[in-house]
C-alpha cells in the first residue's frame, strides 16, 4: 500500500506567518457518544495556544486528534478536516509515524523510558538512522538546554531517567519530543502533577521553545494559560465557545460562560 510521505507534500511558498495547523468542523465520537463537535481552530507558527474548559469537555480528545493519537482508541471515530502544512492529517494512507515526528506530544504524567537520560533523547534519533556519536552528543546537549535541564543533568547523562524528580522527568520528556525537531508540540496538562517551581520552569521552557515551535497546551491552570499563551480557546461540552487573544479571553471575554470559567465562578 502506498504511504503518504509528508516531506514531499509541503505547499511551497508558505511564509512564517501562515497557519501551521488547522481543523475545520472536527468531530470525534467514542462509539455513539460525540465528544467534540464541529471544532474549527487554527494555529500559527511560533505561538502558544491554550485549550481551557471544564473537565470532560473534550480538550484532550481534540489535542489527541491533532496527531491521530485517537487512532489508538478502537471506539474513536473522527470526521472533519485537520490540515498540517497543507496536508490532510486524516488521509488514510498518511505515514502516521512520520507525521508524529512533526507533531510531537507530551503527556500529563512524565513517562520517560526506563533508560538513561541520554538514551531517552537519542533512542528515536537512532531509530531514524542518526548514528554518529558527535552528532548525537550535540543533539543531547542542545535539547537538554532547550528544556532547561542541561545544568541539572550534564554530569549524570548515563544515569537512569527514572532517578530524576517529576519536574525533571517532564522536562526530559519535552527534550525527547523536541529532539525529533517537530514543528508543533502538543502538551496535555504537562505541569498538572508538578510543584510550583517545576511548573514555572516548564513555563519558561515553553516560552523559550515557542521561538522555534508552535505549541498547543491543554491546561486547567488559568494563571498558566494567561501567563504563557498568545491565544486561548474555551471548550465547553465538546464545542469551542470562544477563541481569542489570551488577553481578551481573560479581561474582556464575549461570552458569560467564558467569563465565569476564567474567573473561577463556574457552575
Ligand atoms: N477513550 C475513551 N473512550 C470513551 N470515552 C472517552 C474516552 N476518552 C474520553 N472520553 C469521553 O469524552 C469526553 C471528553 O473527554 P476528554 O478527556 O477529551 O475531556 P477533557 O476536557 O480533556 O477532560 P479533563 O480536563 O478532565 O482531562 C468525556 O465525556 C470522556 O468521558
Amino acid at each position: 500500500m502506498q504511504t503518504y510521505d509528508l516531506s514531499q507534500t509541503f505547499i511551497k511558498g508558505f511564509s512564517q506567518e501562515e497557519l501551521v495547523l488547522y481543523t475545520k468542523d472536527l468531530c470525534v465520537w467514542y462509539g455513539e457518544k460525540e465528544a467534540i463537535h464541529n471544532v474549527s481552530l487554527s494555529f500559527e507558527q511560533n505561538k502558544i495556544t491554550s485549550l481551557i474548559g471544564p473537565s470532560g469537555c473534550g480538550k484532550s480528545t481534540y489535542l489527541r486528534a491533532l496527531n491521530r493519537m485517537n487512532d489508538e482508541i478502537p471506539s474513536a471515530k473522527v470526521t472533519g478536516e485537520i490540515y498540517y502544512q497543507g496536508v490532510d492529517v486524516n488521509y488514510k494512507n498518511i505515514d502516521v509515524y512520520e507525521m508524529r515526528k512533526r507533531i510531537g506530544m507530551v503527556f500529563q504524567r512524565p513517562n520517560p523510558f526506563s533508560k538513561s537520560i541520554r538514551e531517552n533523547v537519542t533512542f528515536a534519533l537512532k531509530q531514524h538512522g542518526l548514528k554518529e556519536k558527535k552528532l548525537l552528543d550535540e543533539r543531547v546537549e542542545k535539547v537538554l538546554r532547550q528544556a532547561a535541564l542541561w545544568e541539572d543533568v550534564k554530569d549524570s547523562l548515563d544515569k537512569s531517567a527514572l532517578a530524576l524528580s517529576g519536574g525533571q522527568q517532564q522536562r526530559l520528556c519535552i527534550a525527547r519530543a523536541v529532539a525529533m525537531q517537530p514543528d508543533v508540540l502538543l502538551l496535555d496538562e504537562p505541569a498538572s502533577a508538578l510543584d510550583p517551581i517545576s511548573t514555572s520552569k516548564i513555563e519558561e521552557t515553553l516560552l523559550d521553545l515557542k521561538k522555534n515551535y508552535s505549541i498547543i497546551i491543554v491546561t486547567h491552570n488559568m494563571q498558566q494559560a494567561s501567563r504563557i499563551s498568545d491565544y486561548t480557546a474555551f471548550f465547553y461540552t465538546g464545542k469551542v465557545l470562544e477563541y481569542d487573544d489570551t488577553r481578551k479571553i481573560f479581561t474582556r471575554p464575549k461570552i458569560k460562560a467564558t467569563e465565569d470559567y476564567v474567573s473561577g465562578h463556574f457552575g
